[in-house]
């Protein structure tokens, strides 16, 4: 058939990176790639280059694998009519089609169809006339008019459209403009397109769309049937690319083996056009000692209306390299209207037109700005007019710059950031060379405070996106100890998915894991077991409570406890949702033998076992506080009492402590009213004057949690973390709850909503002595019960 032979042989070839080079026969270099099906909710719009960055850890478990050939093979009795494949940039996505284009035309698969159209939005683009879907047919594909009169509603079709990102149209669609029926009937292009999508146009006719993820939201979910995703090479697609690319066995295996000494590159192949540029630069290197450009292709067009020639990029990186310089080339020479194009910010140096680059970049919902402002700040350090000689001019040291820079971004990093953000921040720092930003934070701190956003993303970061390129690196005791503090980090499943990845590396020194107070769930429980089974997984001691673990969960955590040769022998899971049916699990799998020796599983309503009676001591009262009903309230007052001066009083803070020492666990709840201060302190802490060691919280003997309506903050030791905590009604009471666990060493707050305590925050420490439940009365009105 003449459609056939037509597509075949401009499918049989592919053009790879640049366009001097030969193009290669696809059956030859073709290597099956990793597709799964979505959910259709999941077309997103995030910015690509977090795809890019963690599409190798992203989960695979709820998604199931689709071939290329299948893809619109329905599972049950449902009709596929469109499916939208998504995948970041150099994914493999024009090589699918073309590999279904080309297995049809050779007979070998989808016999069932009569035509298949392929239309990249590249070539779409060009078009800017009125046209009937026929006419766009036959000035895509001349050939079809030797075909007499094609009754498109009588042959099973297949249209493939290429690109969408590429697309320049504007694809609104509105129920007023799907109205177009007829083959032969003229609209604007993105009228076309869209009654083609949604069906008035060729309703039986299939559709694939391509796209790059964040553009795929253009297209309303309810005209897609099915969403995949192409997630690239797994690694033994890797091995078998770099086996069919390579013709000599001997460069291949030397080729394979020198891409796998480096832990990013061969985790970054599983981008297919990595993997083309991994074997033309280290072939070249190999075979003629030279490097080739690899950064830009220039694609011919000779096919019908439109001889044109255009540019393209091999990834988008390059891309936003070109725009970051053209933006610095032209601030340079005065050309750059910042305030117009970056965050208005006053001042017209440079520091200011960078940190209007990094304000844009961070206001930014989805992180189009990230990858240009890393090129920009990068291009502003003076080791780049080195390389581009030529282009940007050398001016006066700009070293007095960058430190402005580096403290202005510093700074940033302590304001409410998302990681994603935070990455980036950690990003411009190593573009201006700044590495001590990895030490930095390690000093900065202690082993009692939770980890900032920014700690967290700075682990990620190393432990995920292979900052350093040999694991070695990642665990150094820094690390070691950010992850032995993951508690509190409001780590969400996937997230967990991410962090605990580490575990699986064959360089893991891990042992002890504190993922506390986190919201984990099922989903979470399972990434980090499938973590905990993995032979190079050192975890002796893993503290899982507070985590919304439920029964599903706990059956997870068996079937990898039950595993002979598990590491682990301390697990923590109290305060989870798992009832008598997960304990009888867990009992059970005690019975099989585990090697387990320690299980911790305090329930939530058992706090109520561990509640204490306490009085507050009226000679540790401060006078300015008053003492009533039984010496189990206490309220600020405007002038002083008059108790006796003891030499346990607090004579100059508006403090109190309890009587009774402490060192068991004890749960103590309390009404509170306004600004106040509960905690703990050792019975040495000092009481005269208003220094440090006297305030609760500031010193190294008190641990305090301090709220008010506005704001909320735990201290100890001087160091503060502040905590989002529930809402607090103006002029209203509320609840604190607080549990100490002496012999353990957890001393951990809770806001008490309708009887529930919800965790706030908790300390991990080692308590020396008995200790005693404190108050602080900060606001002239608040007040305390017992
Ligand atoms: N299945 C495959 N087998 C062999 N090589 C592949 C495969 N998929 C992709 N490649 C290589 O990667 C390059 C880029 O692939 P492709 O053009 O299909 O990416 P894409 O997802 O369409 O990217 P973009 O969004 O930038 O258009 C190809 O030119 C080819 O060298």
């Amino acid at each position: 058939m003449l459609e056939e032979h037509l597509l075949k042989t401009e499918c049989e070839t592919i053009l790879e990176g640049i366009a001097n080079h030969k193009k290669s026969e696809l059956n030859k270099v073709y290597t099956e790639l990793y597709i799964v099906t979505c959910d259709s909710t999941s077309i997103n719009k995030e910015h690509e280059v977090w795809h890019a960055e963690t599409a190798h850890l992203r989960d695979t478990s709820m998604a199931s694998m689709i071939k290329c050939q299948d893809i619109f093979k329905p599972d049950q009795d449902e009709t596929i009519r469109t499916v939208l494949t998504k995948g970041i940039a150099g994914i493999g996505k024009s090589v699918a089609v073309q590999k279904l284009n080309l297995d049809w035309a050779n007979g070998k698969s989808n016999q069932d169809l009569d035509f298949v159209f392929l239309l990249s939005f590249r070539n779409l683009n060009l078009i800017n006339d009125k046209y009937s879907l026929n006419k766009l047919l036959e000035a895509f594909y001349p050939q079809l008019k030797e075909i007499e009169m094609i009754v498109y509603d009588e042959h099973k079709i297949l249209f493939i459209l290429d690109g969408l990102d590429e697309s320049k149209l504007r694809l609104e669609f509105d129920k007023n403009r799907l109205n177009l029926t007829s083959v032969s009937e003229s609209a604007t292009l993105d009228v076309l397109l869209m009654n083609l999508i949604a069906g008035p146009l060729l309703p039986n006719a299939l559709i694939w769309i391509t796209s790059r993820p964040v553009a795929s939201s253009q297209i309303p979910s309810q005209f897609i049937n099915r969403v995949t995703e192409i997630r690239g090479f797994n690694d033994v697609q890797k091995d078998e690319y770099f086996q069919r690319k390579i013709s000599d066995p001997e460069t291949a295996r030397h080729i394979i083996s020198l891409i796998k000494t480096s832990r990013s590159l061969y985790i970054m192949c599983h981008i297919p056009v990595f993997c083309w540029m991994a074997v033309n630069v280290l072939q070249d290197i190999l075979l003629k000692g030279g490097t080739q450009w690899l950064c830009t292709e220039l694609v011919e067009f000779e096919y019908g209306l439109y001889p044109k020639k255009l540019y393209c990029f091999v990834h988008l990186s390059v891309q936003e390299f070109f725009a970051a310089l053209y933006a610095f080339h032209e601030f340079e020479n005065n050309r750059f209207d910042s305030q117009k194009a970056l965050s208005r910010r006053k001042g017209s140096s440079r520091i200011d037109f960078l940190k209007g680059a990094i304000d844009s970049a961070l206001n930014s919902k989805n992180g189009h700005l990230d990858l240009f402002t890393r090129f920009l700040v990068g291009l502003s350090h003076e080791s780049s007019r080195d390389i581009l000689q030529g282009i940007l001019e050398r001016t006066n040291s700009s070293s007095e710059c960058h430190k402005k820079l580096i403290t202005y971004i510093k700074n940033l990093k302590r304001k409410d950031l998302s990681p994603e953000r935070c990455i980036n921040l950690i990003h411009c720092l190593l573009q201006l060379k700044n590495k001590s930003i990895l030490q930095n934070d390690n000093n900065e701190a202690s082993s009692d405070t939770l980890l900032t956003p920014f700690q967290c993303s700075l682990l990620h970061y190393q432990t995920c996106l292979g900052v350093c390129a040999n694991l070695h690196d990642f665990n150094s005791n820094f690390e070691l100890d950010l992850f032995r503090r993951l508690n509190f980090c409001h780590i969400t499943p996937l997230q967990c998915a991410t962090v605990v990845s580490v575990l699986r590396s064959e360089f893991s020194r891990l042992t002890v894991l504190d993922l506390g107070h986190n919201n984990l769930g099922d989903a979470g429980v399972k990434h980090l077991c499938d973590c905990l089974g993995h032979p190079n997984c050192k975890v002796k001691s893993l503290n899982l409570s507070h985590n919304n673990v439920g029964n599903q969960g706990v059956e997870e955590l068996c079937r990898v406890l039950t595993r002979p040769k598990l590491k682990l022998l301390i697990l923590d899971l109290s305060c989870n949702d798992f009832g008598d049916s997960g304990l009888e699990l867990l009992a059970y799998a005690l019975h099989e033998g585990f090697s387990l020796q320690v299980l911790r599983y305090l329930q939530q309503y058992r706090y109520g076992h561990y509640a204490c009676e306490l009085t507050l001591d009226p000679n540790t009262v401060n006078s300015l506080l008053l003492l009533s009903e039984e010496n189990r309230k206490v309220t600020r007052q405007r002038t002083k009492q008059q108790y006796p001066n003891t030499e346990e009083r607090f004579d100059t803070c508006n403090q109190v402590l309890c009587k009774e020492s402490l060192c068991q666990r004890h749960y103590l709840e309390v009404e509170c009213l306004h600004d106040v201060k509960v905690g703990v302190a050792y019975k040495r802490i000092k009481r005269k004057g208003v220094s440090d060691c006297v305030r609760l919280g500031h010193n190294a003997d008190s641990w305090a949690l301090y709220t008010s309506e506005g704001k909320s903050h735990a201290k100890h030791s001087n160091i503060l973390y502040s905590l989002h905590i529930p809402e607090i009604k103006a002029g209203a009471p509320y609840r604190l709850g607080v549990f100490l666990d002496w012999p353990a060493g957890i001393l951990s707050f809770y806001m008490v909503n309708n009887g529930k305590p919800v965790p706030l925050y908790a300390y991990y420490s080692t308590f020396t002595e008995p200790l005693y439940f404190a108050i602080g009365l900060n606001s002239p009105t608040a007040t305390i019960s017992l």
